[in-house]
């Protein structure tokens, strides 16, 4: 069944007490951070909090990502060296601007995972935050047969767009269509970016609601209190559910009467309608509001 990645919670790599209790709150990924919530004097502790964190903590089945320095900085190495060693499962790229950023860090990827024998076991994501990232979106997407996932940071990005974030979001349009056009052409997974006034919850649903609408597979957060809003939202409702499985049931009933088109309810069931009706049901399966055994 296909991964959920709805919440992907940014966890400071230098707050132990955070890292330690995150699963708790139930994101389905957790992304310890060694970028830019710790300072430069703390990378090197960091990263050996982060190291300890992946090889002590049972996360159990929770996605395990963690955002890196650039190569370009003189900690980036040294984080992709620790984090393969401790064996997570997604290197987050920041700022990625080009394809070849991707290559590089494939490259350093590969060479701590030949040392240590496990060839091709560590996935990447890379965050596009700048206006060049976003005009490369489809090449980064497609850079590496490790990358699962791209995704907007749009703190950085506005920084670079010259301009600040509104409510309605008006200024991120173009950069989340691209993100996720470039994501689904290339087969991957399409993340949102942060949200990060907490007491606003109002707007950061109405977020939410779009970036769903768009056809994001999911948000980074900051804070657990921003999973259940998302949850909410990425959760099919009964009545998609229903309608999603006579769709499914009346297409199998047409196939084995040789005919690829049906109507249901007086509406035409073609191939566009059964693919989203399948994304229903899946995002159900995987959301455990429907069950493989309700399916026969
Ligand atoms: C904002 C705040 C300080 C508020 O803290 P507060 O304590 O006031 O919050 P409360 O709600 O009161 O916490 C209730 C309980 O939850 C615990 N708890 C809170 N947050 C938790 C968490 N994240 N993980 C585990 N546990 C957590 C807390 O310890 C407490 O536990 P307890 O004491 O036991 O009750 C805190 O959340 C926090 O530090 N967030 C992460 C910030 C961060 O990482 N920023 C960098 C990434 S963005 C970026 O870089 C921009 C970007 O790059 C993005 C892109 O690329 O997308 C771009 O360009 O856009
Ligand atoms: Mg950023």
């Amino acid at each position: 069944m296909k991964r959920l990645r709805r919440t992907m919670m940014f966890v400071p790599g230098n707050n132990p007490g955070m890292m330690q209790d995150a699963y708790i709150y139930g994101p389905d990924s957790i992304m310890l951070d060694l970028e830019d919530s710790v300072t430069m004097a703390e990378k090197d502790t960091a990263r050996l909090l982060v190291y300890n964190a992946l090889k002590s903590i049972d996360y159990g089945k929770t996605e395990m990502v963690v955002r890196i320095n650039p190569l370009s900085t003189p900690y980036g190495k040294k984080d992709v060296e620790a984090v393969v060693k401790a064996g997570v499962d997604v290197i987050r790229m920041p700022k990625t601007e080009t394809a070849e950023e991707v290559v590089e860090v494939e490259r350093e990827i590969e060479r701590v995972e030949r040392e240590i024998g496990c060839l091709g076991r560590t996935q990447i994501m890379a965050a596009i935050e700048s206006t060049l990232g976003v005009v490369n979106a489809y090449a980064i997407a497609t850079a590496s047969k490790r990358m699962m996932g791209i995704a907007l940071g749009a703190e950085d990005y506005c920084a670079n767009l010259k301009t600040q974030r509104s409510p309605e979001g008006m200024e991120l349009l173009m950069a989340r269509q691209t993100i996720v056009v470039a994501a689904r052409a290339a087969g991957i997974d399409a993340l949102d970016t942060v949200y990060s006034n907490l007491n606003d919850m109002e707007t950061f649903r109405k977020e939410v609601e779009l970036i769903h609408q768009l056809g994001f597979d999911g948000k980074s957060i900051i804070n657990p209190r921003q999973i259940e809003i998302i949850n909410e939202v990425f959760t099919p409702t009964q009545k998609a559910i229903d309608k999603a499985l006579a769709v499914i049931a009346a297409i199998k009933e047409a196939e084995s009467k040789g005919s690829g088109v049906i109507a249901v309810n007086g509406k035409m069931v073609d191939r566009p309608v059964v693919i989203r009706a399948q994304r229903v049901i899946d995002l159900a399966l995987a959301s455990g509001v429907i069950k493989k055994e309700d399916l026969v």
